[in-house]
C-alpha cells in the first residue's frame, strides 16, 4: 500500500511539552506526569505521534497555522487528570518540511505502522485533515504485514467536510479519504466510509453526489439532534459491525465554532461535543478501533485555547479505556 522507504530516521521525542500542576494530594495523578517517551519495546498502551503539517491546508486554500497543532493539544493535554490503567507514551512528531506532503505522509504511515505493530493505539495529532492519508497508510502496511488479504476497514471520519475532492487536481487536506478510495481500486480493498456531521452548504453537489456512489455513510449536521441521537448510534453499530477494523478520524471543524474557533474553516452550525462525545465512545468501546486522529488545530485562530481543549479531551476521552 505504501512505497518501501526506511531511509528516515525516527523524529526526536520532545518531552518539553509535558508540564503542568502537581498536586501535593496522593493519587492526583495528571497527564504530564504519566506519559512516557515511546521505545520500540515499551509495554503495548496509547501512543501519542504528531504531525506537524499544514501543506495540505495551504494547497486547499484555507487558512495555514495547523503545522502547531501537535503542540497544542499536547500543552492542553499535560495538565488534564490522568484516569487510565494502561501505559501513554509520546512517539514525537512527523514535520512536514515545506510542501513535501506526500514524503510527510509516508513517514507518519511508517510511523503509525510500527506503533501498531508493537501492539499499541495510535493516536495522531494534526495537523490539516491531510494527516488521514498518511494514518490510514500505517493500518494499511501494518494489515498488509499480518498477511490480510483484503481487510474491512471503516473509516469514520467525524467532519463538516467530506474530503473527497478529485486527487488529480491536486492532493490535499480536502482529498484525503479519495485518495484512499484510490489505493483501495489499486488493491482491491473494499472501501467503507462514514462521514458524520456533514454540512449541505459546505459541500459542493459533486461532493455529495461522489459520496452517493461511493455508498459512504452520510449524516449531516442537521440531522445531529437529542431526539435522533439513538438512530445515529443504530447506523453507527450496523456500520461498525460490517468491518474487520476502524479508523476514527475526528476534524474539529465538525464543531460549532463557539466550541471550535481554531480551525481553517470554522462551521456556522456544526454539532456539539455533548453529541459528539458520547458516540465517540461507543466506536472507541466497538473492540475495533485500531487508530484514530485528530485534525485542522490551527491554534493561530484559536480562541483562549478553546478548540485545543476540546481536542485534549477527545485524547482523553479516547485513551480512557485500555
Ligand atoms: N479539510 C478541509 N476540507 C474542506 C475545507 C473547506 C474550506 O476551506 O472552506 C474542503 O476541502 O471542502
Ligand atoms: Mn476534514
Ligand atoms: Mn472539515
Amino acid at each position: 500500500m505504501s512505497a518501501d522507504s526506511d531511509t528516515h530516521d525516527t523524529p526526536p521525542i520532545d518531552m518539553t511539552a509535558w508540564q503542568g500542576r502537581v498536586d501535593p494530594e496522593p493519587d492526583s495523578p495528571r497527564w504530564h506526569q504519566c506519559v512516557q517517551p515511546w521505545t520500540a519495546h515499551a509495554t503495548p498502551g496509547a501512543t501519542l505521534l504528531g504531525f506537524a503539517s499544514d501543506a495540505g491546508v495551504k494547497r486547499n486554500q484555507g487558512r495555514p497555522g495547523a503545522a502547531d497543532g501537535p503542540l497544542a493539544i499536547r500543552r492542553a493535554l499535560a495538565n488534564l487528570a490522568w484516569h487510565r490503567q494502561g501505559p501513554a507514551y509520546d512517539a514525537g512528531t512527523v514535520v512536514c518540511e515545506g510542501d513535501a506532503l506526500e514524503d510527510a505522509q509516508q513517514r507518519l504511515g511508517e510511523r503509525v505502522a510500527e506503533t501498531l505493530d508493537a501492539g499499541h493505539f495510535p493516536v495522531v495529532l494534526g495537523g490539516g485533515h491531510e494527516i488521514a492519508f498518511g494514518s490510514w497508510q500505517g493500518l494499511a502496511r501494518h494489515l498488509e504485514a499480518q498477511g490480510s488479504k483484503a481487510p474491512r476497514v471503516g473509516i469514520i471520519n467525524l467532519d463538516a467536510h467530506f474530503d473527497l475532492r478529485d486527487p488529480v487536481h491536486v492532493r490535499s487536506s480536502g482529498t484525503p479519504f479519495a485518495q484512499i478510495v484510490d489505493q483501495c481500486e489499486m488493491h482491491d480493498w473494499p472501501f467503507r466510509y462514514a462521514c458524520l456531521g456533514v454540512s449541505r452548504a459546505s459541500n459542493t453537489r459533486a461532493l455529495f453526489q461522489r459520496a452517493e456512489d461511493l455508498g459512504v455513510l452520510v449524516r449531516e449536521d442537521r440531522e445531529f439532534t437529542a431526539a435522533t441521537f439513538d438512530a445515529i448510534v443504530r447506523d453507527v453499530e450496523r456500520f461498525v459491525a460490517r468491518c474487520e477494523h476502524v479508523y476514527l478520524t475526528i476534524d474539529l471543524d465538525v464543531l460549532p465554532a463557539a466550541e471550535a474557533p481554531g480551525v481553517s474553516a470554522p462551521a456556522a452550525r456544526g454539532v456539539s461535543l455533548a453529541l459528539l462525545e458520547p458516540l465517540i465512545e461507543i466506536i472507541r468501546d466497538s473492540g475495533k478501533l485500531r487508530l484514530a486522529d485528530i485534525a485542522e488545530l490551527n491554534p493561530e485562530h484559536d480562541i483562549d485555547s478553546r478548540t485545543a481543549k476540546v481536542a485534549a479531551r477527545l485524547v482523553h476521552q479516547l485513551t480512557l479505556t485500555g
